[in-house]
C-alpha cells in the first residue's frame, strides 16, 4: 500500500528527533547483516544469536504499522521516505545514500557499499547498481519539478564496480509531455563504472503529488 501522508506540525517538529532514534537502529541492523554474512564463530553462538534476534524482533513487532511505510510529505517538495531501500533512514537494506542537490539540478551522492551488496566477488551486484540508479535518476526528475514512474531504465555496465566508496549522480536531460528523460552514473575513484539512462512517465490521469499537497 502506497501512502502519501501530510505530517502535522508536531510531527514535523519531532521528525529530527525520530531520525536520531531510528537511524541508529537501522545502522545496528546493517552491522548485523554484515556480521551474519561474515561470521565464523562456533555453531552454538550462531544458535544463541538466532534466538536472541527472534526475541528482539518480537519486541519491535509489539506495535507496528499495518502496512508499508509509504511517503510522508512534510511540505511540497520535501518528503520523508524513511522506508526507501536506497535512502531510507529506517530501512537497513538501504546503504543508505544521502542525496545532495546542486543548484543546476544535479543530484549526487557519495556513499559506501559493503558485503551485503556483493555480486561478482568484491564487486557491486548489478541489480543493486540498478536499484541505486533507478532511485537517483528518479530524484533528478523530482528535483526538476516533474514526477513520474520508471518506464524504462537502461544500464551499461562499463566495468566492475568495486565494493567500498562510490559516487552516483543524475541529471534531467529533457521533458517531452509526460515523459522525462534522465541520465546518470555510478563511479569509483577511477571513473564511471555504470552508465544509466531512463524515461520516467507521469501516469495517465495523475497529477504531480505536490500539486495535491
Ligand atoms: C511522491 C513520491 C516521491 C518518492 C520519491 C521516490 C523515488 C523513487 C524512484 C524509484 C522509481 C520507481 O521505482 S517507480 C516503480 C517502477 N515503475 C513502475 O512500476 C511503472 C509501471 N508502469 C506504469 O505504471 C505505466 O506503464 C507507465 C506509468 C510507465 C505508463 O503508463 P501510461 O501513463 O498509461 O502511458 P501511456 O499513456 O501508454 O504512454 C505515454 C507515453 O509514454 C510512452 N511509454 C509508455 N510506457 C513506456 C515505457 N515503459 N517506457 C518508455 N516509454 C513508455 C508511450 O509510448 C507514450 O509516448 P508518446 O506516445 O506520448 O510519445
Amino acid at each position: 500500500m502506497t501512502r502519501y501522508l501530510e505530517d502535522t506540525a508536531t510531527e514535523r517538529l519531532e521528525a529530527d528527533e525520530r531520525e536520531g532514534l531510528y537511524g541508529p537502529l537501522a545502522e545496528a541492523v546493517r552491522a548485523l547483516v554484515d556480521a551474519s554474512i561474515r561470521t565464523e564463530v562456533d555453531d552454538h553462538v550462531i544458535r544463541q544469536a538466532t534466538a536472541d534476534l527472534e526475541r528482539i524482533a518480537g519486541h519491535l513487532r509489539a506495535h507496528q504499522l499495518p502496512g508499508s511505510y509509504g511517503v510522508h510529505s512534510e511540505a511540497p517538495g520535501r518528503r520523508r521516505t524513511w522506508g526507501s531501500p536506497v535512502i531510507g533512514v529506517r530501512n537497513p537494506i538501504a546503504p543508505p545514500l544521502t542525496l545532495q542537490h546542486a543548484p543546476d539540478g544535479l543530484v549526487w551522492s557519495e556513499f559506501r557499499v559493503g558485503t551485503a551488496y556483493e555480486g561478482p566477488p568484491g564487486r557491486l551486484h548489478g541489480g543493486m547498481a540498478a536499484l541505486i540508479l533507478d532511485h537517483v535518476l528518479g530524484e533528478a526528475v523530482s528535483a526538476s519539478g516533474h514526477w513520474g514512474l520508471t518506464g524504462t531504465l537502461t544500464l551499461r555496465y562499463r566495468r566492475g564496480t568495486p565494493l567500498g566508496r562510490l559516487r552516483t549522480e543524475a541529471r534531467i536531460d529533457r521533458v517531452e509531455g509526460r515523459k522525462a528523460y534522465v541520465v546518470g552514473s555510478i563511479a569509483d575513484d577511477e571513473g564511471i563504472t555504470v552508465e544509466a539512462e531512463a524515461i520516467f512517465i507521469l501516469p495517465k490521469g495523475y497529477v504531480h503529488p505536490d500539486a495535491t499537497a
